[in-house]
């Protein structure tokens, strides 16, 4: 059986790590140890489609479908060659059925013994160290959830009337910053534009107002990437302009966010951090941003390292893709988060600290609801985007999987635009040809000012004018951005990229790939540069006759200018994949869809594209009904966060 994965390796099924790890076991366990071993290597490859653990239920339900196996990729040829999983499965004695691999499971040595490589938890079958990262943030999420603070709840109510108003509508903003008193773990998940930004600075105004030391808290801001990092601090700067009048609440609150691994202090050579439980970090609240993309070894990292007796509280979009790697915490955490029931003793505490009461439908006396639920407040109201016109109807449709309107859309976006002005800045270009004369215009005409800009270098030997103009250039970049559900293929970014490139620079593109006007962005950290996974910047120069240089923006706004040589992983971006567009926002998104279905496309990618245009929203695609399948496809992430 060990053989079958290699040959599915062979064919680009599953990964050499997924093979080397089951073939290491078997020569660690011996003979007749196969199938445990063939089981590890499943859980492997499952780790790299990003689950923490092998569901063994959902793997007897549906082996083919739980694994993802044929790959969407796969050959014809090897579809003759290869068994499928469930096929694998059925000829394999002891993993016939659900309860024979458990009782197998539990015989083996290799199975919850000390040390041994795999955990099986319930129907959970994990590699050790994913285990050992999930019990380390249950355990640390359930002693912060019951760390209850002591709070004045009159003092709590005159700080968030002044804040909110004294109006006596239900407020879920409110009752986010209050329920953050209670303990010390807070989440707050909602779309773009729901207010998390404007309820997590009120938050933070309440808590150094109610603090019990004379110090101001100390506070820090973290989001997984750079670019989201950047965002965070912009957003809550600009957010701090918007608390009361002559007040000096905004005093004690820094705008200043760093990504989560300069937050922890990264070390050379090692998956760990400078500060870890025994160096914790010097700080009494951590807000992080964007936490839909904060994965498993991560947030056991994060957690390890905050001291036993700071806040920590998770702003995102449950919503959203999950992160690469294994993970998807956010979207566990607040699995039941759309119900937003309290308990009668929390609603009571909610009432007590406003001027409204908890609804009766809000409030559930059954006593098992969801330990998370009572810390996590969903926002649905979005102030952005008004969820009957345009891109604020097209993700909540997408959301929510309705596609009555969606349908219609999809075949006449332009009749539906000259008819209803509200839907003019969404539209649907429909081409079987990846390089049509449509989507060359559209690129055309989106990314004239960027070119312009950069025709427009100021004439200057002064340093400031020259940096001044690249940070215009890197803004304007932002107006308008490709995304593709796919990284390969006719459709993909990769061939996108260059496409573009020609369209807008001809014979300039040269052979080694190095162009003015050409954007990259870094695909791996890269720690001797300082530069992160996901950063981007632009191919300038200076003055006639300079070498070409990439200009980089930094967390504070000071341009970096990097020689081409110094840059080994980047990828031109135009184009960018949807998953690497997470945390960012474009004033006008373009989303480009492959030519035929594909496994990837779900409902959480085809929202997450939508969610990241700001002003103006574009899909591409030579069937745009393919939309109405994906959104019924949902991504399915196992996980034991969310069982208790
Ligand atoms: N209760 C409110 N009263 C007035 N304005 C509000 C309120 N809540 C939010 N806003 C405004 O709505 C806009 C969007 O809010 P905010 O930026 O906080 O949303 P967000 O959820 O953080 O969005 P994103 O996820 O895109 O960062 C902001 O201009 C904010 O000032």
């Amino acid at each position: 059986m060990i053989r079958e994965l290699q040959l599915w390796y062979q064919h680009q099924w599953i990964r050499a790590i997924d093979v080397s790890l089951a073939e290491q076991l078997q020569r660690q366990l011996g003979k007749g140890n196969e199938a445990v071993a063939l089981m590890a290597g499943l859980v492997s490859y499952q780790l790299g489609l990003g689950h923490p653990c092998l569901d063994l239920t959902q793997l007897y339900r549906d082996a083919n479908a739980t694994l993802a196996l044929p790959p969407d990729h796969a050959q014809p040829e090897s579809l003759e060659q290869c068994q499928k999983p469930a096929q694998l499965l059925a000829g394999i004695s002891g993993l016939t059925s659900l309860e024979q691999c458990q009782q197998l499971l539990s015989q083996s040595a290799a199975v919850n013994t000390p040390n041994s490589p795999l955990v099986l938890d319930g129907t959970r079958l994990y590699l050790r160290r994913y285990y050992t990262y999930e019990q380390r943030i249950k355990t640390d999420l359930t002693q912060r959830m019951s760390t209850q603070q002591n709070v004045d709840t009159a003092a709590l109510k005159q700080v968030l009337d002044a804040l909110f108003g004294t109006q006596s509508e239900l407020s879920w903003q409110r009752n986010a910053c209050a329920m953050a008193m209670r303990s010390l773990f807070t989440i707050v998940t909602g779309g773009p534009g729901t207010g998390k930004t404007y309820t997590v600075v009120r938050l933070l105004a309440t808590l150094q107002q109610l603090r019990e030391q004379a110090e101001p808290l100390r506070i820090r801001l973290a989001a997984p990437t750079g670019k989201a990092a950047a965002r965070m601090s912009e957003s809550i700067g600009e957010e701090l302009g918007s608390l009361p009048p002559g007040s000096d609440l905004s005093k004690d609150i820094s705008t200043e966010a760093v990504t989560l691994h300069r937050l922890l202090g990264t070390l050379p050579n090692s998956r760990g951090f400078r500060h870890n439980s025994n160096n914790p970090l010097h700080t009494d609240v951590l807000i992080i941003d964007e936490a839909s993309m904060v994965d498993i070894e991560m947030m056991a990292a994060v957690v390890a390292a905050l001291p036993a007796h700071a806040r920590l509280i998770l702003l995102g979009d449950k919503d959203q893709l999950a992160s690469v790697e294994a993970g998807a915490i956010l979207g566990q955490l607040c699995d039941q988060a759309e119900y937003g029931h309290y308990t009668p003793a929390l609603a009571s505490w909610l009432n007590a600290t406003s001027n409204y009461s908890i609804p009766d439908d809000k409030i559930d006396s059954s006593g098992e609801l969801w330990p998370y639920l009572q810390h996590t407040t969903m926002f649905h109201e979005s102030r952005r985007f008004d969820p009957n016109k345009g891109i604020g109807k097209l993700a909540h449709d997408v959301n929510v999987q309705d596609t009555d309107w969606l349908a219609g859309w999809l075949r006449n976006s332009q009749a539906i635009a000259a008819a209803q002005p509200e839907f003019d800045n969404i539209q649907v270009v429909q081409t079987q040809l990846p390089g049509h004369a449509s989507i060359k215009h559209l690129v055309e005409a989106g990314y004239a000012p960027l070119k312009a800009l950069i025709e427009a270098r100021p004439d200057s030997d002064d340093d400031q004018q020259l940096d001044k103009w690249a940070v215009a250039v890197l803004n304007q970049l932002a107006q308008f951005q490709l995304l593709t559900a796919i990284r390969d293929g006719d459709w993909g970014m990769h061939q996108f990229n260059q496409r573009v490139a020609y369209w807008l620079y001809g014979d300039k593109v040269t052979e080694h790939g190095w162009f003015v006007g050409r954007p990259v962005m870094v695909t791996h950290n890269d720690y001797s540069m300082d530069l992160r996974n996901g950063d981007i910047g632009m191919v300038l120069q200076r003055r006639a006759n300079d070498p070409l240089r990439v200009a980089f923006q930094t967390a504070d706004g000071a341009i970096r200018w990097i020689l081409p040589s110094r840059l080994t992983q980047v990828d031109t971006a135009y184009a960018m994949t949807i998953h690497k567009s997470q945390g960012s926002e474009f004033t006008h998104t373009v989303m480009i869809m492959p030519e035929h279905d594909v496994p990837i496309l779900t409902k959480e990618l085809l929202y997450t594209g939508i969610t990241r245009a700001k002003e103006r929203f574009t899909l591409v695609s030579a069937q745009p009904q393919l939309v109405i399948k994906a959104i019924k496809r949902r991504i399915q992430r196992s996980g034991g966060l969310a069982h208790g």
